[in-house]
């Protein structure tokens, strides 16, 4: 069965202005990718990639110089506060929260500016509070909680909207490990259960090969990648190899390395490298041929999303070289 689409964005660009030296700089540049109902997406990219630009135009707090979004068929520019009725986002810095409230008085105070039926607002707002063990703590301020505490009142706050988008700026940024991981499984939970769509911008890799079904990464913003995480992992896993060396590299054999295979880790004698070309495997016998180095052992290697994230960037940085030296 076709999933139905909820969230497209369609060839956004966005140019900056410096203000000094009246530079035009480009942020994003014919960016486009669908997101689909009861999925988690992870948009990714390097700093200045053009992340943020893209998700301030899906939620209406910019208008991009070309292209559109549409959430559930609804133009966001065209028709902002209809469109905005469909998706919630906690962005960077739990902008959702007054800080002299309460948790209780927060929850409340944003489920009447959105308009959210009384009726059912307060089982919603119990259920919440259960669901994410928050309930002991409702008469509490907002300042006195812990970063981690404030982070999932912020994403109770999107969750009480019943959007059925929520997007979520770097979810898990500066919370300890065990919220982090709490904060993971609920948002599995939601998903599952509620057939929401999730979509989440993070630096953290670990927490994207967990949550996320596919990826869109961006970079000097263009999306670069459009794939589902466990594809990208099969790619790059069989493209990945462990050798065990009979002797130590020398410096000489590690700066060649370097120079062509920008993702590689050697240490105790193991090298793991990426092969991404045909060439690569004879290139790379030449650097062992040259010191006499012996191969005792090739192993496939296990890889993980960070490395293919790396894979990928660097590969999208090399080929920019070669295009701009032609
Ligand atoms: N108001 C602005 N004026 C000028 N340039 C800007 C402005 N906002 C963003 N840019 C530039 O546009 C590019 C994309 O920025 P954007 O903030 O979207 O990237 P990002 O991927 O979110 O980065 P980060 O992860 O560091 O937040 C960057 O080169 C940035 O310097």
């Amino acid at each position: 069965m076709e999933r139905k689409c909820v969230v497209q964005v369609e060839d956004l660009s966005k140019f900056y202005q410096k203000r000094k030296t009246k530079e035009i700089v480009k942020a994003i540049e014919g960016v486009s990718f669908e997101v689909y109902e009861g999925e988690i997406l992870g948009l990714l990219g390097p700093n200045g990639a053009g992340k943020t630009t893209t998700i301030k135009s899906m939620c209406g707090l910019l208008k991009p110089d070309e292209g559109k979004v549409k959430i559930l068929e609804t133009d966001v520019e065209k028709s902002r506060l209809r469109a905005l009725n469909h998706i919630s986002a906690v962005l960077e810095g739990n902008r959702n929260l007054y800080w002299r409230l309460t948790v209780k008085e927060n929850l409340e105070y944003f489920a009447g500016n959105r308009g959210t039926r009384r009726k059912n607002v307060q089982s919603r707002i119990e259920h919440l509070l259960n669901q994410f063990d928050l309930k002991k703590k409702e008469n509490e301020l907002v300042s006195s909680l812990s970063r981690g505490m404030q982070q999932k009142l912020a994403i109770v706050v999107a969750l009480l909207a019943d959007t059925e988008v929520i997007l979520l700026d770097e979810p898990t940024l500066g919370i300890d490990v065990e919220t982090g991981y709490e904060i993971r499984e609920l948002l599995k939970e939601i998903v599952k259960k509620e057939n929401k769509t999730i979509i989440i911008s993070s630096h953290d890799m670990p927490v994207v090969q967990d949550l996320c079904e596919r990826t869109v990464i961006i970079n000097h913003g263009k999306v670069i990648t459009n794939e589902k995480v466990d594809n990208l992992i099969d790619l790059f896993e069989t493209k990945a190899y462990c050798l065990s060396l009979g002797e130590e590299l020398n410096k000489q054999q590690i700066l060649q390395i370097e120079s062509h295979f920008p993702i590689y880790e050697y240490s105790d004698q193991k090298l793991e490298v990426t092969l991404e070309n045909d060439g690569d495997i004879y290139f790379l016998m030449d650097i062992l041929k040259s010191a006499s180095t012996k191969i005792e052992k090739i192993d496939r290697t296990t890889i993980d999303f960070e490395q293919v994230f790396m894979n990928l960037i660097s590969r999208e940085e090399n080929e920019n070289v070669v295009s701009s030296s032609n």
